[in-house]
């Protein structure tokens, strides 16, 4: 049975022999320490202000020694579908460009990512693809050198109706991309999801599978579903998956700002224990650990789900029952 269990974990995994899945089960996917750090930034209605704001959040960051600086959820905008197309914008790509003016968050986070010589995960932004109209809640992740190495459009949409409490309907006005989406870095590789994606485990169980030490989950958690959820499923995907999880922010709105949806805050990164390394409550900060490959190590040794998996039976996890999907 063993055998089977390890020649199975060696056919998904990044390692390409039997062999070389042994040492999957203890060493790190993180190749060396790296600081992380997560900035819980006051958004308002001005997205000039708002990405001057984060601008100054992420060279303070910097400044403390940041290798790896994430924004959070919607930091150029509102959280809300009615705010959504105002502050949209398209993404460059290789054979598609725009004056810089129409695409001024992309442009902040690419200068500042060079300027500071970070990996700079840029929370998310309302996107509009111009070729199909369609908006996407999207995170862009750039290199060192200004590079976009990854754009990770929200998967699951935050579509809920908790009578009395709240109601979201995401795909009102969203798209939902259908890309898992790993970033290679120098470190080793990052997962991400956004926000509502950290209710679904698959993506994470999908990053950590193909080698990922850190799950980062720019989000918006709210009042009601915040003191719920937020902690529990940090840890539980740093549980299921023996990774770092990063979950990130807006600080929460101050009563004065008026109407509007009020982010729950509680930045934190938890560890490979699924223990909570640092975390913030509920206003504008940083919150910064260094994540270490031997942290990982450790703890895949002494309780090695990683290598214990029963790939053999766990076909049906991809496959949907003749219930799930259906309205109720
Ligand atoms: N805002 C979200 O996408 C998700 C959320 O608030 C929740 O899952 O709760």
């Amino acid at each position: 049975m063993f055998r089977r269990v390890i020649s199975s974990l060696a056919s998904i995994s990044p390692f390409s022999t039997a062999a070389s899945a042994k040492s999957v089960m203890t060493s790190s996917p993180l190749r060396r320490p790296v600081k992380l750090a997560l900035i819980q930034l006051a958004t308002g209605s001005d997205k000039d202000v708002n990405l001057k704001r984060a601008s100054e959040k992420v060279a303070e960051a910097a400044k403390n020694g940041a290798n790896i600086v994430v924004l959070p959820e919607c930091f150029n905008s509102p959280y809300g579908t009615e705010h959504f197309p105002n502050y949209a914008e398209p993404i460059p790509t290789p054979t598609r460009t725009f004056p810089t003016s129409e695409t001024p968050s992309y442009t902040t986070l690419s200068t500042l990512a060079s300027t500071h010589k970070i990996y700079l995960i840029g929370g998310s932004i309302p996107e509009l693809d111009p070729e199909t109209s369609e908006l996407y809640n999207t995170s862009l992740t750039f290199s060192p050198t200004g590079t976009l190495l990854a754009t990770h459009r929200k998967i699951h949409l935050f579509d809920i109706d908790i009578p009395g409490k709240i109601k979201f309907i995401e795909s009102d006005v969203l798209s939902p991309g259908s890309t898992p989406t790993l970033v290679q870095t120098e470190y080793g590789s990052i997962g991400l999801g956004i926000c509502y994606d950290i209710r679904f485990p698959e993506l994470a169980m999908i990053a950590a599978r193909k080698g990922a030490f850190l799950m980062l989950y720019p989000g918006a958690f709210n009042m009601t579903t915040g003191p719920l959820h937020w902690e529990l499923l940090a840890r539980a995907r740093a549980a299921d998956n023996q990774v770092y999880v990063g979950v990130c922010s807006p600080a929460r709105r101050k009563e004065e700002d008026g109407e509007g949806y009020t982010a729950w805050g509680h930045s934190m990164v938890v560890d490979p224990n699924a223990e909570v390394a640092v975390a913030t409550e509920e206003k504008e900060g940083i919150v910064e650990w260094v994540l270490k490959p031997e942290r990982i190590s450790e703890i895949r040794k002494g309780i090695p789900v990683t290598g214990q998996r029963r790939f053999d039976v766990y076909a049906d996890v991809a496959v949907a029952s003749p219930t799930e999907g259906v309205e109720v």
